[in-house]
């Protein structure tokens, strides 16, 4: 664990009251809730910056709030992403970034270096740049990477994509997937966004009305039933997969454990992590893998629970064959009846189509 605890706070009418929380020391966590649901109140109470703040925190086994004692925000060694990027206008881009570089103790270790910072972020073409000639989005890339040479141990972000809009937050996506993917401190991070949830978090905490209702790893968040994440969508799993291959014949190979997806050509390198979507209509099952068909993608799956989605059909969830991930089946109560399916059972689920969330 890194962040953990259980946190009060009062804020006017409205009273964050957390119930006892454990955030993972890998990955990205997304605090996910609507509007006033209190995920900045939550995160300025992590960081320090309230100072009403009761109850316990925790950073691995430095304690950082009890009681009536906390240890100020300068003395916690995390970094804090803002909605809007404030830099230094008179400044360009280099210079900024190295006034996060003069911000690191002497006695600290380095342990995020320049360079990386400069690749991750796509920053390279950018240095000599003044910065009020950058994009919203290139702003918030160079005030991600200024915080990040500060050397934090946790990063906090507090909607970083708030200020820009829907063409500037496709671009900085990738950004903040590599950054996951890349840097070895957890990152905490606000959105009220479910599309940069199923993109970016290993680890979603639900707020609502002041409290944390739900804290679960994403493979869970997105594929339960009556997730808060899909009010009013038609079910679907997202997964995890990497990209292994690109073919000769126009096809990119996807692999998820052991089992291996085809999927139209895709940019993104072998190597790289991706997330895909893959719609409950669209999965169909069959009791062995077919000798002759013309869907290229057949994985072998267990059925976990079967529930009813409307009159006439149902919702199967189905788990991939030595994975963690999930996959959804809509089919009718007519199919199940006759091909007599029950939990526990293994099946091929055969895919019409696969996308990628971009
Ligand atoms: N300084 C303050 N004084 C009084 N009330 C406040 C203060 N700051 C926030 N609040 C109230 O606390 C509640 C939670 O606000 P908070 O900003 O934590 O929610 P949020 O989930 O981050 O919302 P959003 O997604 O809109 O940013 C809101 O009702 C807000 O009006």
């Amino acid at each position: 664990m890194s962040l953990a605890g259980n946190l009060k706070l009062r804020r006017g009418q409205f009273v964050l009251d957390t119930g006892e929380f454990i955030i993972p020391s890998q990955g990205l966590t997304a605090i996910f809730g609507h509007s006033g649901s209190g995920k900045t109140s939550f995160l300025r109470a992590l960081a320090g910056f309230e100072n009403e703040v009761e109850g316990r925190l925790k950073f691995v086994d430095e304690v950082w709030h009890h009681e009536q004692t906390s240890l100020p925000t300068h003395k916690r060694q995390l970094g804090y992403v803002f909605q809007e990027a404030s830099l230094f206008a008179h400044l360009n881009v280099l210079d900024n970034l190295k006034y996060g570089l003069k911000r690191v103790p002497k006695n600290r270790e380095c342990q995020i270096h320049f360079g990386e910072v400069v690749d991750w972020l796509g920053l390279q073409e950018l240095l000599t740049r003044s910065v009020q000639t950058l994009s919203g989005g290139e702003r918030q890339r160079v005030a991600i990477a200024r915080t990040l040479l500060a050397q934090p141990k946790v990063l906090l972000m507090d909607e970083p994509m708030a200020a820009l809009d829907l063409f500037a937050k496709r671009a900085i996506m990738p950004y903040l997937e590599r950054l996951r993917d890349e840097l070895n401190i957890p990152i905490v991070y606000i959105t009220h966004s479910p599309e940069e949830v199923e993109r970016l978090a290993d680890t979603v905490v639900f707020m609502q009305d002041g409290s944390i209702t739900q804290i679960e790893p994403i493979e869970q968040a997105l594929n339960r039933a009556g997730t808060p994440l899909y009010q009013n969508q038609q079910p679907r799993a997202v997964l995890a997969a990497q990209v292994t291959k690109h073919c000769d014949d126009g096809l990119t190979e996807l692999q998820i454990a052991e089992q291996t997806l085809y999927i139209p050509h895709i940019k993104e390198a072998v190597g790289q992590t991706v997330r895909v979507v893959i719609a409950a209509e669209q999965v169909s099952l069959m009791a062995q893998q077919p000798q002759q068909s013309s869907m290229l993608n057949h994985l072998p799956v267990m059925i976990e629970s079967i529930d009813e989605h409307n009159d006439y059909s149902l919702l199967l969830k189905l788990r991939l064959e030595n994975t963690l991930w999930p996959l959804l089946c809509l089919l009718t109560k007519r199919s199940q009846q006759k091909l007599q399916l029950e939990p526990g059972q293994h099946w091929i689920a055969a895919l019409k189509s696969v996308s990628i969330l971009n």
